[in-house]
């Protein structure tokens, strides 16, 4: 479905109009936080609606889209599974282009600026991975000048680790600065304290839907299809100084898991259709269970904005991402690790070739080597107490229009 018009007063190139409407979790003064969602610049009350309108707009004998959305979270609507995905978008799709809906649906919509967002999942679990080959090699080159940047492994699987569900935030949420041990290569002894090389790390984080029991695998070529519901923008906030000290050998720790952000809307991976690309070659071929056919096993065209303090810092681009989020789901599984509804996994952060592409500070200021001028004429490396990051991102939709992925912001708080 892509009928390009609703009954609602939208410009046709708005990035939130029919062909994205994200999910979000929202209350209004005190109410029970509830599943939203967006079309413009209004929150559609969605249970509300799917419950007046069971027979009148036609959910009737499907799935029971008013109990799901009644939820604090999306994750009783994910474990409903792709099919009822589905039904529920062309549903609401259905719901804003009839004129004959809009009597029922007008008073259930809530302009976005009367509304409190809410995390949008309950994170089972939250792993991290490290797609990009750009952000990979400059890293390497940074934390470990005496080796090779790619290790042996990285064009094999994608590398990940398992990060901490507990502490995964929404958008607007502020962080305080992390304590931990320090310690520089020429310090001759860890010393603890406030983090003095804090940075975010820019990613999009993949939202899994549906269940798998012990033992089962994610075919590469029916992940995406069946799991993957959608995309958040999500801020790994990372302290260089305490994770290159700690990560040797078994990898990030205390550096990350104070605090991950993301944002309080969730893109359907149905729209992003257009917004699919080719991944770069993968040179070796990797295994035969990371291997599947180009509508299974791609990348997307999303395209991400940093901004520090209100400077725009860096435009890192995803299609660049060496390994697909199907392959990634497919790995995280292939050992048999069932997954959950709500579990999410990131990227790893999207850098490019170019400098004004590269998804972290770490790598933008190369260790506070080459500091990051900002409009005003400061220069900064690292965050400060008080600086605030925003990343925003859009994609291609049908028809040349846009789909906006909303923003995900947040403001760091002196060490505790
Ligand atoms: O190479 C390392 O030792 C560590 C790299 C990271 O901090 C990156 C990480 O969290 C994964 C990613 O975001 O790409
Ligand atoms: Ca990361
Ligand atoms: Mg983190």
């Amino acid at each position: 479905m892509s009928s390009a018009s609703t009954w609602l007063d939208l410009p046709d190139d708005h990035p939130f109009g029919l062909a994205n409407l994200p999910y979000g979790v929202f209350s209004t003064n005190g109410t029970a936080p509830r599943v939203g969602v967006r079309i413009g610049d209004w929150v559609l009350d969605a249970g509300a609606v799917a419950q007046i309108g069971k027979d009148a707009v036609g959910v009737g004998d499907g799935p029971d889209l008013a109990v799901a959305w009644a939820n604090p979270s999306l994750n009783p609507f994910l474990e409903l599974g792709h099919q009822a995905w589905t039904i529920a978008r062309d549903w609401l799709t259905e719901v804003f282009s009839e004129a004959v809906h809009e009597e029922a649906v007008r008073p259930h919509l809530i302009p976005l600026g009367e509304v409190t967002m809410h995390l949008p999942i309950a994170v089972a679990d939250y792993v991290d991975f490290y797609a990009s080959e750009h952000h990979a090699t400059n890293v390497g080159k940074i934390f470990r000048p005496n080796s090779e940047p790619l290790t042996p492994n990285w064009k094999h699987l994608p590398i990940g680790y398992h990060g901490r569900s507990g502490t995964v935030v929404v958008s607007g949420t502020d962080v305080v600065r992390p304590s931990g041990q320090r310690k520089a290569p020429a310090d001759p002894a860890p010393t603890f304290g406030p983090s003095r090389k804090l940075d975010i790390e820019a990613e999009l984080g993949f939202v899994v839907g549906g269940s798998t029991t012990l033992g089962a695998s994610v075919d590469v070529s029916l992940a995406a299809e069946q799991h993957l519901f959608g995309v958040v923008l999500l801020n790994d906030w990372s302290a260089r100084d305490i994770q290159a000290w700690e990560y040797v050998p078994l990898g990030p720790f205390l550096g990350k898991s104070f605090g991950t952000s993301i944002s309080a809307w969730v893109t359907p991976m149905a729209a992003l259709e257009a917004a699919r690309s080719a991944l770069p070659t993968q040179d070796p071929l990797p295994l035969p269970y990371l291997r599947g056919a180009a509508d299974a096993v791609f990348g997307l065209d999303i395209h991400v904005e940093v901004e520090w303090n209100g400077t725009v810092v860096s435009r890192p681009e995803y299609r660049d991402m060496y390994w697909a989020p199907a392959q990634m789901l497919a790995h995280l599984t292939v050992n048999g690790a069932s997954i959950r509804s709500g579990d999410l996994f990131g990227s790893g952060t999207i850098s490019g070739a170019a400098r004004d592409s590269r998804g972290s500070f770490l790598e933008l200021s190369w260790n506070g080597t080459e500091p990051v001028t900002m409009t005003d004429g400061s220069e900064r490396s690292f965050l400060e107490d008080g600086d605030t990051v925003v990343l925003r991102a859009w994609a291609p939709g049908p028809a040349g229009s846009r789909i906006g992925l909303g923003e995900v912001g947040g403001r760091i708080l002196p060490a505790r």
